[in-house]
């Protein structure tokens, strides 16, 4: 899987402001409006314990920084522990942290120890993601395009399949497809196909996956994707609005997903 640099997380606020505005523009939403609808829950000012681990690659230098940044934005009352791993659990769980955040290289998880509720950073990204894409204004039909069905973008599909989107969905790995078209019901779209999408949801660990004929004049690319998935050539000649950044977007979901 593909890990976050250093270089991913600068301006993370300027990001999130701006593709707080994208969205609202876009849908008529923001980003904590969406997550309520999404998960009918609300914050509430709760603790949130921000667990470094040395795992496997180790400490991103700035990964801890930004999801205290991303608590604060959302109003609650964030703190990085002293210590890494399990030494930092125990702080967080003692000085009586609600929520706790910690990631290795394989999973980036949200624990409520209130509820009990549990909650991934790959499924509530392709979740919050897709519900962006859903929500676009100016979409010409219920068609939308899912790029890339790996473990983002398939809870992105199941998502839009749940509330009733007619996702077509592409991805060059025929397992991948298949499964998805068996399990979830999405119709495999062929990128020689003329069948433009006015709402994308691309989420791909490669630039330049989406091509113009995929695109309608006026379209919503929802992106969680690193690096964007969109050309800049593209970007420019069709209307676009384009939601992307690294982080931010699914750490907020999954706050509000264990809530
Ligand atoms: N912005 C954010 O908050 C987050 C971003 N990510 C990023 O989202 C991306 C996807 O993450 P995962 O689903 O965990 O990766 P994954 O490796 O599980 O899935 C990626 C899928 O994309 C497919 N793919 C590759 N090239 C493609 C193409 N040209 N067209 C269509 N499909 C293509 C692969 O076959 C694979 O099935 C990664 O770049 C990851 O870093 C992940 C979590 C949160
Ligand atoms: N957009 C979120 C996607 C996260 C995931 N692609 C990743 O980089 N995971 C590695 C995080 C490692 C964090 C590290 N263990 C630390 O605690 O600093």
């Amino acid at each position: 899987m593909a890990l976050l640099t250093p270089q991913d997380l600068e301006g993370l606020t300027k990001q999130l402001e701006y593709n707080n505005n994208t969205i609202k523009k876009a849908t008529g939403m923001d980003i904590a409006d969406i997550c309520k609808q999404i998960y009918s829950t609300t914050l509430d000012g709760e603790k949130v314990g921000i667990v470094p681990i040395t795992s496997g690659n180790g400490i991103i230098s700035n990964f801890s920084s930004s999801l205290l940044t991303i608590t604060e934005y959302f109003g609650l009352d964030g703190d990085i522990t002293e210590h890494p791993d399990v030494t930092g659990y125990y702080e967080a769980v003692s000085s009586d942290a609600d929520i706790i955040l910690m990631a290795d290289d394989h999973i980036f998880i949200a624990h409520n120890m209130r509820n009990g509720k549990i909650a991934t950073n790959h499924v509530c990204t392709g979740v919050v993601y897709a519900e962006i894409a859903s929500r676009y204004k100016y979409a010409d039909s219920k068609d939308i395009l899912v790029i890339g069905l790996g473990r983002v973008g398939y809870a992105g599909a199941q998502h839009l399949v749940k509330k009733d989107f007619d996702v077509y969905a592409y991805d060059p790995n025929r397992e991948t497809l298949e499964k998805a078209r068996k399990e979830l019901g999405i119709i495999p779209y062929d990128p020689e196909e003329k069948h433009k999408f006015s709402m994308v949801l691309e989420a791909t660990p490669n630039p330049n996956t989406i091509s113009e004929g995929m695109v309608a004049e006026r379209c919503l690319v929802s992106t969680p994707g690193i690096p964007c998935g969109l050309p800049e050539d593209i970007g420019k000649k069709n209307e676009i609005d384009l939601v992307m950044e690294p982080l931010m977007i699914g750490v907020a979901s999954m706050i509000y997903a264990v809530m």
